[in-house]
């Protein structure tokens, strides 16, 4: 196939789609001037000949990977200082450049600057004192210092009250001596920590005055600022007292100690990432979706009918029951993570006037997306890779790898069991404040309006999907309430109630959380719909009730158990899902071409927009240096002496 000649399979698709995808491009970025900027930030750095791919990284050692992505991490941060020369780096650039899709692009072996940026700086913001962020932040910004988060030890990383890293403060020094006294309080897996940083946001047990006070962020510098090398000692070492971050917490020079407003403060920054990672999650999503629909629409394989020609494998349903829930559940966490973004913000606001109402819901609710989005986003993209067979096994599909990096986010900031945990917390005590007829928070609402009625019959509209979603989650949470109290009348102690029924309690975390996202999505695209031209809008409407049905056929156990479904019902919903899953077909490949992704950050033979896949695969390949002699040298060595001996 000559170069730049687009698949017919892909060409008919887009023909066939009902809506043009630049008007649903225009719609995620936010307007035709934000899609155009994109676009430009997007080739002023894909374009640029010292960060794009010559030889694929898969064939670098270690080591070279590690110099290879600090090599370009540099190249990419100048390259942000000259948009910011032009004025144009905002916060958003950054997020694209240095994480997002664009920067696990151009960064394909990580970022080693990705925590200076994610958890570093938006530490000291959070935690630091106006003078403390003068002091740090614009060397932080300028990159005249590399920082890191340092929290997580070899013996702790979820039980952050269990850390043994201690800083204990010296009143005749004015100085805090940090100390990880065992083998188990060594900072471990903090990003950069190893060879990049040379500062660190150092997560400690505050000990003054004999007194501990708990866990607290300070400064401590890593490796000399000039030759790199590491700073004398790692026991019992010495930094002044200004390096304790003490926009909460504070210890005055005398050694006495000022309490936080609350002591949860300090885990703010964890908040912030929770934030960040639903929406990336979302994004990596739609990378993979956008790879196996155009693979999908490519390959064909098979037969439907003896009769005809091998069909594409999309109009297999099943195939379609892969991928186009992926394609709907992107959007629902899309929507889920700007609402949740939103309410970072305000709440961040409030947090400044000392307002800390609305903290314990922000909590639970980015504990619980961060979970649902991460797991579901993982196994979407796994989805999606399997339903492309042996070739989306390969790593130069960009599947597999996509797919580690968005399972890591499963555990780090926050494992997922244990953030459902501090969910379901919230989830008690709003169930027995409802018992007591006391007011509820909005994420909550639900809890006392599924309590007055028993749900209405069937109707086919997502409203009733969300009162049903919406029931199953207070009938979990009701179940896990009275199963625990029933334990404690029965005399087990309230933690190890607490322990017994963490799997209800898990559960019913999940089904809080599945009901927020269904009826985020739904208000959303209502509200989006009327602005939108009559077919965009419809399909938006058919995924969104595509993620609506498909959520709830996965539940329904819990919907026959916590509703009067019948099983008429239930076929009609099968019917409904199939009728969504025809209706969406035609416009498959307008939707992924809309999510505009360019084929560098797609970095996939598989998906690519012109649909080449073979051509593409097959140059993959002939780029392995194994795969640059006829006879690899091992032949000499190893295998003809083994033939020989066997004549
Ligand atoms: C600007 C440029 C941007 C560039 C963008 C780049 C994009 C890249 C995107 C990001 C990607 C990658 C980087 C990230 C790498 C990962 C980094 C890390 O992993 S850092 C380490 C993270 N570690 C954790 O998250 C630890 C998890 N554990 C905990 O959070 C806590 O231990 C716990 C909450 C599980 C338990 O803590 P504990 O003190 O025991 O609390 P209790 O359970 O007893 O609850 C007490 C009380 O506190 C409330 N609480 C707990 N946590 C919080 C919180 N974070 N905020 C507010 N409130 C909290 C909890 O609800 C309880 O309240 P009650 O009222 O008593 O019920
Ligand atoms: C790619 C990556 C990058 C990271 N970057 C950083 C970083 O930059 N800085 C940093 O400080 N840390 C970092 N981490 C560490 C990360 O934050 C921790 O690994 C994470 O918080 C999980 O803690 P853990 O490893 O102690 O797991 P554990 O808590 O030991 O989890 C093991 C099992 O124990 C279970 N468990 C633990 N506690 C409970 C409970 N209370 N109830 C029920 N089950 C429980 C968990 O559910 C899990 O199944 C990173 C980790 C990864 C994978």
């Amino acid at each position: 196939m000559p170069a730049n000649t687009m698949n017919e399979d892909l060409k008919r698709e887009r023909q066939r789609c009902s809506f043009d995808p630049k008007e649903l491009t225009y719609l995620l970025d936010g307007g035709e001037e934000k899609t155009e900027e994109r676009r430009q930030r997007e080739k002023f750095f894909l374009d640029d000949p010292e960060l794009s791919e010559t030889a694929p990284s898969d064939y670098l050692s270690h080591k070279e990977k590690y110099e290879h992505a600090v090599k370009k991490a540099c190249i990419v941060f100048k390259k942000v200082q000259q948009l910011q020369a032009q004025g144009k780096a905002g916060m958003q650039n950054f997020r694209e450049v240095l994480g997002g899709q664009l920067g696990s692009a151009i960064l394909r072996d990580g970022n080693p600057l990705g925590l200076h940026y994610v958890m570093f700086i938006p530490t000291i913001m959070g935690q630091g004192t106006i003078e403390q962020q003068a002091e740090w932040i614009s060397k932080a910004w300028n990159l005249e210092i590399i920082g890191t988060y340092a929290q997580t030890e070899l013996g702790h990383g979820t039980f952050i009250r269990g850390l043994e890293t201690t800083a204990t403060y010296d009143p005749a020094t004015e100085e805090f001596v940090l100390n990880s006294p065992t083998l188990t309080s060594y900072k471990w897996w903090p990003g950069g920590l190893g060879h990049t940083a040379n500062y660190a946001v150092v997560v400690a047990q505050l000990y003054s005055q004999g007194i501990c006070h708990g866990i607290h962020p300070f400064i401590v510098q890593l490796r000399d600022e000039e030759t790199h090398l590491p700073m004398p000692g790692f026991e019992n070492v010495r930094i002044p007292w200004n390096y304790m971050l003490m926009k909460n917490g504070k210890v005055l020079k005398d050694g006495s100690y000022v309490k936080s407003p609350s002591s949860k403060l300090t885990y703010g920054t964890m908040i912030f990432v929770r934030v960040v990672i639903v929406q990336d999650a979302a994004n990596y999503l739609r990378k993979a979706v956008t790879i196996a629909t155009r693979y999908s629409a490519v390959r064909h394989q098979s037969h439907i009918k003896e009769s005809a020609p091998e069909p594409q494998i999309l109009d297999f349903v099943t195939q379609q029951h892969k991928l186009f829930p992926q394609l709907a559940t992107y959007f629902a966490l899309h929507y889920s993570g700007a609402w949740l973004w939103d309410m970072y913000n305000n709440v961040t606001s409030e947090l400044e006037s000392g307002e800390l109402d609305r903290l314990p819901e922000l909590h639970a609710l980015a504990c619980c997306l961060k979970a649902v989005s991460a797991a579901d986003a993982a196994q979407g993209i796994e989805t999606c890779r399997l339903a492309c067979g042996g070739h989306g096994y390969m790593s130069c599909s960009s599947l597999p790898i996509t797919y580690g990096l968005v399972t890591a986010m499963v555990t780090y900031e926050g494992e997922n069991t244990v953030l459902l945990l501090q969910t379901a917390r919230y989830l008690m005590k709003a169930w027995q404040n409802c018992l007591d007829g006391q007011p509820l928070t909005p994420s909550v609402q639900y809890l006392n309006s599924v309590r007055r009625s028993f749900g209405g019959v069937y109707h086919k509209s997502v409203p009733w999907i969300i009162a049903s979603m919406q029931r199953i989650a207070a009938g979990k949470i009701e179940t896990a309430h009275r199963h625990m109290n029933d334990k404690i009348k029965r005399g087990v102690n309230s933690e190890d109630a607490w322990n017994e029924t963490s799997i209800e309690l898990v559960a019913a975390s999940e089904a809080h959380c599945k009901a927020f996202i269904v009826e985020t999505y739904y208000n959303s695209v209502q509200q989006i719909v009327p602005s939108v031209s009559q077919q965009l809008g419809k399909a938006l409407t058919e995924l969104c009730e595509l993620y609506a049905v498909n959520t709830l056929l996965k539940n329904i156990g819990d919907l026959l158990r916590y509703s009067n479904v019948t099983t008429g019902d239930l076929e009609n919903l099968q019917r409904w899902l199939e009728e969504l899953l025809a209706a969406i077909r035609p416009n498959a490949v307008g939707i992924v071409d809309g999510f505009d992704i360019n084929d560098a950050i797609i970095a996939s033979p598989l998906g690519a927009y012109d649909g080449n896949v073979y051509e593409r695969l097959f140059a993959e390949v002939s780029k392995s240096p194994l795969n640059a002699k006829p006879v690899n040298e091992s032949f000499h060595k190893y295998l003809k002496p083994l033939l020989k001996s066997k004549m």
